[in-house]
């Protein structure tokens, strides 16, 4: 236990005002002999709090022994090298409590200084911050929690178009710089309106989800993505994926729809669900739009509708460089017809 000497004196506080004052508060008071490194007293609260017995507090290797292993070093380390400059700080960290478990606390030091300018104590409070820690955590947890639903389709729980939108800006930019293919497929449901108008919309919508899990499982690659893009369309975003092996996915996907059948007596195709599937490849250039790259396979999609459905349209794609980068007239995609944009509108 401290001696009586070793005791903080108060000036002027013959009938113990201050003392009764400092150790009525929640907040721990205490105070170091920066030469010695030496605890000079700290707040009987603290037996309370953390369950080591004042006494125990001897020097500050007792405090850093007390902090958690992984809050440790850096707070000790900042602690040391503001209390050196003489600045006043605080710290936040895990107190190990004597039943060996811990406790959060917020350490606020006073740096005394002598004549010279030299540290010669620090006097601070420690504070119980538990409860703001957990309200803090669980505040994070919601935030991510809020997070994770703003990319994910309320419908299929694949990503939603926030997430593909976020996802092509980040694959078209890698892509551009490793100079590595970036594969799209757009998929859309055949005849859905009909499919619909014969089930109705629940099962419709359990259609939408059925579609959706066949395709994220049909995928095998770590960075694959699928999206719901709206309605009854679907992404699929492939990096590092060159054209031969993105068709290979759509038509793997396909045989999935057929080997797996979704009843559908409206469709002139086997009476099953079916899909239209556009695919396209590209090696990013500088001055290029993702954009474009999406509208170009847009129109691949459109070509399979075209075509009669229930089928697989793939190309390589090259996106010219807008005109003021090329120097002259050419439009941004001339690949690009109104065609692809007509069909979307119906
Ligand atoms: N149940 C359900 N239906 C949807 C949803 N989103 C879009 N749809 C329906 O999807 C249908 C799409 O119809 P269309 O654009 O004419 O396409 P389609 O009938 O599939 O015809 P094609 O694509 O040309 O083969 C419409 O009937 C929409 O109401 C959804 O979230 N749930």
């Amino acid at each position: 236990m401290f001696t009586e000497t070793q005791l903080l004196h108060l000036p002027h506080d013959n009938d113990g005002v201050y003392r009764t004052l400092l150790e009525s508060t929640k907040a721990i008071p205490w105070k170091i002999d920066w030469a010695t490194k030496r605890y000079v007293y700290v707040g009987p609260q603290i037996e309370a709090l953390l369950g080591w017995s004042v006494g125990t507090w001897v020097t500050v290797q007792d405090w850093a022994d007390r902090i958690h292993p992984e809050d440790r070093e850096q707070v000790v380390k900042h602690c040391v090298e503001l209390s050196i400059a003489g600045v006043d700080h605080e710290a936040d960290y895990r107190a190990l409590t004597a039943d060996q478990r811990y406790v959060w606390m917020r350490d606020t030091v006073h740096v005394l200084r002598n004549a010279q300018g030299e540290t010669e104590a620090l006097i601070g409070f420690m504070f119980d911050i538990s409860e703001r820690k957990i309200t803090e955590e669980k505040l994070l947890s919601l935030q991510r929690e809020l997070e994770v639903m703003s990319y994910k389709d309320g419908l299929t729980n694949i990503a939603n178009r926030r997430r593909f939108d976020d996802a092509m800006a980040q694959y078209w930019e890698r892509a551009m710089q490793t100079q590595h293919p970036l594969s799209l497929m757009v998929l859309d449901i055949d005849f859905f309106k009909q499919y619909n108008d014969y089930y109705g919309h629940v099962r419709g919508d359990q259609c939408l989800v059925d579609i959706a899990q066949m395709l994220a499982q049909t995928l095998d690659g770590p960075s694959d993505l699928v999206a719901r893009f709206g309605g009854e369309e679907f992404v699929v975003l492939l990096p590092e994926v060159p054209a031969h092996i993105a068709h290979q996915v759509a038509e793997r996907f396909m045989r999935q729809l057929k080997e797996h059948p979704i009843p559908h007596p409206g469709s002139p195709h086997g009476q099953r669900v079916t899909a239209s599937i556009g695919v396209g490849t590209i090696v990013p250039q500088s001055g290029t739009q993702s954009i474009d790259f999406i509208e170009a396979v847009d129109q691949q999609l459109y070509l399979a509708k075209k075509q009669g459905r229930n089928r697989v349209v793939s190309q390589s794609i090259e996106l010219s460089r807008p005109a003021f980068f090329a120097g002259d007239a050419t439009p941004a995609c001339p690949a690009l017809t109104t065609a692809a944009q007509s069909w979307r509108q119906r």
